[in-house]
């Protein structure tokens, strides 16, 4: 994924109207989901079109819907705004309309300067075409002269380090390949805004340092961003600003991290409210168990009172309550902690087993508490499955989702973890 560090952000918008490079002005798109009808919608829409009839229609015909409705905002120069929403929401289709590739239903957008679109792998490549022909054709369609792009073609092809291959057709290319180049054109074409769609997120860390390297370039040089993405700290590391979209429609804007709270809270409270930070479950008859079996998990603060939400670097004991059908010896439990809108990577994982408690239990019920002095999850949404195992080998019982949010007494700031700390000045003048 492609991040900028948070001391890249070194341009503010300022409130002036000669800075807004992008305004959108109640945009809507349409789209029907009927192969056949939207063939005919089309053949209808480009006959009025042709005729100079063709009126836009805030209508919805049989079988369409909106995909984006009714949004406005503006981007200012140096702005670096996150488009954030969950899949469908109208992310890319608001992306394309900037980019001119699909025209709005409604409304109009005014782009003041070059926009440079890097939007799907390799988009706007034609695959039979070659590397070379295609940096000639995307270049152009992005606003350059043919005299321009032979200044720039050398640094393009270095950029994209394609070596040989830019004269073979593009189809040939991986993903990966296909990627740099789409990048490597954008970026050279000095765009005014930049769209950056998360699939973008190609590359070796070597290349992603290095466009990151180039993006803080054309970042301090005034380039406006929208970056399109699901992942929480990119979005809090890139994007100074941010708007959120649900079912095409604007829910809100403003500083990143408001965005994104409100954002991951509407993920996480969809339908799965009454299972946050506890679970229940039914007792297994003894014949379907092997041993131990899990009935519930929960939080209890430093008092040990049950609580729905953990808090960032506070005291917090996870309890995992079991019944035992027989003694069991050697077991363990393994927790992975997921971010609910990260990149899938795990945020934390603890085991009984690596920090080398062995349990032992005998017939019964008990709770198992994991004690975490100082919780060092940020602020969020998270997902844990939690595994019981013996002998490192048998799984007893486990649980696959187990979802809690954390809240924060204090500031994080854009940190991705809490460290408990401690500030002190110590004096060191009478020391030698
Ligand atoms: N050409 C099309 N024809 C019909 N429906 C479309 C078309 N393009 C997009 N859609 C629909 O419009 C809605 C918005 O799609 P869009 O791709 O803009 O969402 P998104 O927020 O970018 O999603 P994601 O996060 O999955 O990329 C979706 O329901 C999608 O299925």
């Amino acid at each position: 994924m492609i991040s900028i560090n948070e001391q890249d952000i070194t341009l503010k918008p300022q409130d002036n109207e000669s800075d807004i490079v992008l305004s959108v002005n109640g945009v809507s798109k349409k789209f029907c989901r009927d192969l056949k009808r939207s063939l005919m919608y089309g053949v209808q829409d480009m006959t009025s079109e042709l005729l100079g009839l063709r009126e836009k229609s805030d209508k919805l015909r049989p079988k369409e819907f909106w995909a984006l409705d009714n949004v406005s905002f503006q981007l200012r120069r140096g702005e670096a705004l996150g488009l954030v929403g969950k899949n469908g929401s109208g992310k890319s289709t608001l992306l394309r309309i900037i980019a001119g590739l699909i025209k709005p239903d409604t409304g109009f957008v005014e782009v003041n300067g070059r926009v440079a679109p890097l939007i799907a792998l390799g988009a706007g490549f034609n695959p039979i075409l070659t590397g070379r022909e295609n940096i000639y054709a995307n270049m152009s369609i992005l606003g350059l002269s043919k005299k321009e792009i032979d200044e720039r073609f050398d640094e393009v092809i270095d950029f994209a380090e394609i070596g040989d291959a830019i004269d073979a057709p593009v189809q040939t290319y991986s993903s990966g390949m296909a990627a740099r180049l789409g990048f490597a054109s954008a970026i050279h074409t000095d765009p005014d805004i930049l769209l950056i769609d998360e699939v973008l997120a190609v590359g070796d860390i070597r290349f992603r340092a290095k466009c990151n390297r180039k993006l803080h370039e054309l970042r301090n040089k005034g380039t406006s961003f929208i970056l399109v993405s699901h992942q929480t700290q990119s979005m809090l590391n890139v994007c100074s600003t941010a708007i959120y979209l649900l079912k095409g429609k604007f829910v809100m804007s403003g500083d990143t991290s408001s965005v994104m709270h409100k954002y991951e809270e509407d993920l996480f409270t969809n339908g799965v409210k009454e299972n946050i930070g506890f679970i229940a479950l039914p007792q297994k008859a003894e014949m379907e168990s092997f041993g131990v079996d899990i009935t519930s998990i929960f939080f209890r603060n430093h008092e040990q009172t049950i609580t729905e939400f953990p808090i960032t670097g506070e005291s917090i004991y996870l309890c995992i309550t079991c019944k035992a059908h027989k003694y069991v010896s050697n077991y363990g439990v393994t927790l992975t902690i997921q971010e609910i809108s990260g990149d899938g990577e795990n945020t934390l994982i603890l085991s009984s087993f690596n920090d080398k408690k062995v349990l032992n239990v005998s017939p019964g019920e008990h709770e198992l508490q994991v004690h975490m002095p100082y919780l060092g999850l940020r602020p969020g949404s998270y997902t844990m499955q939690v595994h019981i195992r013996q002998d490192l080998i048998h799984t007893l019982d486990s649980i696959e989702s187990f979802m809690f949010a954390v809240k924060s007494k204090e500031t994080m700031g854009r940190s991705s973890f809490y460290q408990p700390r401690e500030w002190e000045i110590i004096s060191t003048n009478n020391k030698k």
